[in-house]
């Protein structure tokens, strides 16, 4: 249930916040309590009991990749909303994750690949300019304590492009390495190139690339500090009361 509150808003978003104590759940905390809007009712992080989460109308996970789809099934049993920023959601998660929704169709999930509106905007203009260009690569970069490799904005990055690309009749890109190192030519992702880059002094920055004969076209996205992610947490946690169901992308948010 919500309350009226004192400060003029309508009602009073509950939130929940799992990873509370990480690098984004610290951050998040702070973000919505600065929010007249909404106030953290519980802050859980590794090994703590997750039982305070139900007083919430929506929890917010930034945990690890490895834990958040049983956070994932506990909010869906406790009819809680979530906005989920944790990488490494796979075909097969999301496939998972649809079915449990199934059971509760009232219930809105989010998950973003990425809240920054620079990062939204890039992958966007990406998969835009990849109706025209047959040859795209991503390389990704990140602070060196991050533990997925490739990221889950390139993952979602080369996605768009390879979808954009089918839909325009194009193939991938073809090149003519034939001798090369393990590794030396990233991973491939649904067709497309990723590069990761790990380095103390790095948050998050992406760049996608596109050549044709006679030119590139480089779209880059940096993010330097963590607070560029917060608008669009806030804005994922007003708009998943009113979105039943899996949302994934924030771009469908902000009706890009
Ligand atoms: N979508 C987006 O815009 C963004 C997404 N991310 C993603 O968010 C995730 C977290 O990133 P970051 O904050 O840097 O990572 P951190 O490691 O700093 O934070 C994660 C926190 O979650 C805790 N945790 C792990 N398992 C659980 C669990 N089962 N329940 C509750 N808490 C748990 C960790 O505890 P412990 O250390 O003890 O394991 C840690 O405190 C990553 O997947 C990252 O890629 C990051 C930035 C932006
Ligand atoms: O771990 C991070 O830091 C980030 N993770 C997300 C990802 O994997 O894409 C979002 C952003 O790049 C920061």
């Amino acid at each position: 249930m919500t309350q009226v509150p004192e400060n003029g808003a309508d009602t009073v978003i509950k939130v929940g916040v799992l990873g509370a104590r990480g690098r984004m759940g610290t951050e998040v905390v702070k973000a919505v309590n600065a929010d007249p809007g909404m106030t953290v009712v519980a802050a859980v992080d590794s090994g703590d009991d997750r039982a305070a989460l139900t007083s919430a109308d929506v929890v917010v996970d930034f945990t690890h990749p490895d834990a958040v789809m049983d956070n994932l099934r506990f909010a869906v049993d406790h009819d809680l909303h979530a906005v989920v920023g944790t990488s490494g959601f796979t075909d097969e998660r999301i496939e998972t994750l649809t079915g449990w929704l199934a059971e509760k169709p009232e219930l809105g999930v989010l998950i973003a690949p990425n809240f920054a509106l620079g990062a939204v905007l890039a992958m966007r203009f990406a998969q835009q300019a990849a109706r025209f260009y047959d040859s795209a690569e991503v390389v990704e970069l990140h602070h060196n304590r991050k533990v997925d490799a490739p990221s889950g904005t390139a993952a979602h990055t080369a996605r768009l492009i390879s979808e954009a690309r089918a839909e325009a009749g194009r193939g991938p890109g073809e090149d003519a390495t034939t001798a090369e190192l393990d590794g030396a030519r990233g991973a491939d992702v649904d067709g497309v190139r990723v590069h990761s880059v790990r380095l103390p002094g790095l948050v998050a920055h992406e760049e996608i690339l596109f050549g044709a004969p006679g030119e590139t076209l480089t779209i880059r996205h940096d993010s330097l500090d963590r607070t560029s992610f917060m608008p669009g947490v806030l804005l994922g946690v007003r708009s998943v009361l009113t979105r039943p169901g899996l949302t994934v992308g924030l771009e469908h948010v902000l009706d890009l």
